[in-house]
């Protein structure tokens, strides 16, 4: 398999918005998707849609390699199929472990991993965070993380304290769009939970059944820096 290398420029661009240990010890959290120019990150619900050119796929598989864990939300596993490995590396026999999580309240990854993309290319096996409703009365190959739902969500203080309590030090969320939405405007003790934001607008307008990102409110970024390339900007900053 050969490395997904980026454009060199955008190493420097992305230094500074790359995981630090924080000093709370919760994971260093950062946000990245893909997006058209009318915002949209598919071109239906539960389509997968190809935005980024190959310059910023390879950026996402680099950003990937800095981070220990990879997280999504269960509809971007019915859409996508994913493989969440990590297709940057410096070494060809040294691929970069990257664990992927996966917020599945129902457990549908229960019938769905053994036929998935990623349990064939993906030696990371999924750590999916489930309702503390499911019951399971059988033997599983899947590591499960029970967390209550508070009007059937699990809260992101409880997810980030989840993978501190396993010693992930970084992780990358994708999406989808309910978990952008959401993930954007979270704060906890009045302090987002983001870290680095880091977007790709890609050349292209999805239309108006594409899945929206828009949170439900407003906000402000900081230490704001865009990189260009042959076809999509990247957009890095901080929230708040
Ligand atoms: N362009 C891009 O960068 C990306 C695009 N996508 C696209 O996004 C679309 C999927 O978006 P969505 O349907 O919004 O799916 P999603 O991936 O955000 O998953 C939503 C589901 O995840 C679970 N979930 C999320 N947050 C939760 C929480 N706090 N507590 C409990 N459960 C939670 C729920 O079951 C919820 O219905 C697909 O079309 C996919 O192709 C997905 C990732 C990146
Ligand atoms: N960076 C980016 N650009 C796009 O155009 C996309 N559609 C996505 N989607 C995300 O990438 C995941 C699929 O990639 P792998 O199979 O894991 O390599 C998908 O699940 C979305 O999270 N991303």
């Amino acid at each position: 398999m050969t490395s997904l290398v980026p454009p060199e420029s955008i190493k420097p661009f992305l230094d500074s918005y790359l995981p630090q240990p924080k000093p709370n010890g919760l994971p260093f959290v950062t946000l990245t998707y893909a997006q058209s120019l009318d915002s949209r990150i598919s071109v239906a619900k539960g389509k997968q849609t190809v935005i980024s050119h190959l310059e910023t796929k390879s950026m996402t598989h680099y950003i990937r390699h800095f981070h220990e864990a990879i997280l999504v939300g269960i509809g971007t596993v019915l859409a996508d199929d994913p493989k969440l490995d990590c297709r940057y590396f410096e070494k060809a026999s040294k691929k970069h472990p990257i664990r992927p999580i996966i917020l599945d309240p129902d457990f549908k990854m229960r019938s769905l991993y053994n036929s998935s993309t990623m349990k064939k290319v993906n030696a990371q096996k999924p750590i999916i965070f489930i309702g503390d409703h499911v019951v399971i009365d059988e033997v599983i190959e899947l590591a499960v993380v029970p967390l209550p739902l508070v009007n059937g969500q699990m809260r992101w203080m409880d997810i980030l304290k989840a993978l501190q309590g396993m010693r992930i030090k970084s992780v990358m969320v994708e999406g989808g769009a309910k978990v952008i939405n959401d993930l954007l405007v979270y704060e906890y003790e009045g302090k987002h939970v983001v870290d680095s934001l880091i977007v790709t607008i890609g050349s292209t307008f999805l239309g108006s059944q594409g899945v929206e990102v828009s949170p439900s409110r407003g906000l402000e970024l900081k230490d704001v820096s865009w990189w260009t390339g042959e076809r999509d900007g990247v957009m890095a900053a901080r929230i708040g």
